[in-house]
């Protein structure tokens, strides 16, 4: 059994409640066979940001996605391998995943050592 999530789809918290009902009901054999696919497509530029907020939330948890990402999408896998299924370390994770590509990334960071802009500069 897939749960499959895509970005803008703006049903993310329902989505997880679906998620955490799916899986209370599940018995071990359905659980066994269990992952989440979630499909996130970004803008331009941002997709490595979310996945470095994903890497330094799953390094805490020790909890580890499988993804593949390529310019603008980012598509992870998410199961447990002590059970060989869902968890609810996987809700845990998919949770901070769901925060964290709602994050929104200034289009240009602001240096603090950065030199005045021109317009500054002519002040
Ligand atoms: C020893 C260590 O805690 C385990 O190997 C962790 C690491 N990260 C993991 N990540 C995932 N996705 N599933 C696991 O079962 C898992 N186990």
């Amino acid at each position: 059994m897939l749960f499959t999530k895509s970005l803008f789809s703006k049903t993310s918290i329902r989505f997880l409640h679906h998620c955490q009902i799916s899986l209370l009901n599940l018995n071990d054999q359905y659980n066994r066979s269990t992952f989440f696919i979630l499909i996130f497509l970004f803008l331009p530029l941002q997709a490595f940001g979310f996945m470095s907020r994903v890497a330094l939330h799953a390094e805490k948890l020790d909890h580890h996605p499988e993804w593949f990402n390529v310019y603008n999408k980012v598509q992870i896998t998410l199961s447990t391998h002590d059970c060989g299924g869902l968890s609810q370390r996987d809700i845990s994770l998919a949770t901070l995943i769901d925060q964290a590509s709602l994050m929104p990334i200034p289009a240009r960071a602001q240096r603090s050592d950065a030199p005045p802009s021109s317009q500054q500069a002519k002040k």
